[in-house]
């Protein structure tokens, strides 16, 4: 992943970081994303401590670890950054060997992520990554869709809710705002700033 004689990260493949508050769509949207947008898409799979949800694969979904094992490669550096989010003690981190081959290989490597997260990123000069900010229209559709997902505790939801009000501080500090009342005009929006923006870098590179 990086340079060996600047010792920064290759430029030929992209970070695109997909974030907003749990709920808003993010996972829909980057399923769709994936199978319908006509560019060289890779998805990171993130590492986590929290326990599966019915139909998670591992290693597809997330690679699904332990506490030990999670804070064994945090220290061990494995992570380009990680963070326990909603303070429920679950960790969440991005391996750097998730991304390390796309980026090389050119692709646009998406990275689903929370704000923090995010945020540690943008802060890494070594990066410049395309940043989307997702987010539900509402926090009453917010809450609908947490409730009708039907995948959190009441304890999980409360914390995603009081998580997302203070996510929504952060929205300015990512390039593009997509609000997910319709998963077709978000994926369409979405792969048409991928598309500009990979348009760009090619023709800053000829
Ligand atoms: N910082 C960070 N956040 C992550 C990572 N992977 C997932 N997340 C975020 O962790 C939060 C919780 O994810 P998850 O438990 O799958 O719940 P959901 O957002 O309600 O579907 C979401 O905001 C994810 O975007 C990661 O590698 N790093
Ligand atoms: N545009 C939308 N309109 C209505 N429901 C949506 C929309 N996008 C996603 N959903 C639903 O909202 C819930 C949360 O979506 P999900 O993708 O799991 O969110 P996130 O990954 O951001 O936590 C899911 O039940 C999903 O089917």
């Amino acid at each position: 992943m990086s340079n060996k004689t600047t010792g920064s990260y290759t430029t030929t493949g992209r970070l695109v970081i997909i974030s907003g508050p749990s709920g808003a769509g993010k996972s829909t949207v980057v399923r769709r994303l994936l199978d319908e947008c006509d560019l060289p898409l890779e998805m990171s799979i993130s590492a986590t401590t929290r326990e599966p949800r019915a139909g998670e694969q591992d290693g597809a979904d997330y690679f699904f670890i332990s506490d030990e094992e999670f804070q064994r490669r945090r220290k061990a550096g494995d992570f380009l950054e990680c963070k326990e989010v909603f303070g429920l003690g679950h960790w969440y981190g991005t391996l750097k060997n998730q991304v390390a081959s796309g980026l090389n290989d050119g692709k646009l490597v998406i990275l689903e992520i929370d704000v923090q997260g995010a945020l540690a990123i943008l802060d890494q000069k070594e990066f410049s990554p395309i940043s989307l900010f997702i987010q539900p229209g509402t926090m009453e559709e917010l809450e609908h869709r947490l409730r009708s997902r039907g995948t959190e505790t009441e304890q999980a939801i409360t914390a995603r809710l009081e998580t997302a009000g203070r996510e929504m501080l952060f929205l300015h500090r990512y390039q593009h705002e997509i609000i997910n009342d319709s998963v077709d005009r978000a994926v369409s929006e979405i792969c048409q700033i991928l598309k500009v923006q990979k348009e760009k870098q090619a023709c800053s590179k000829s």
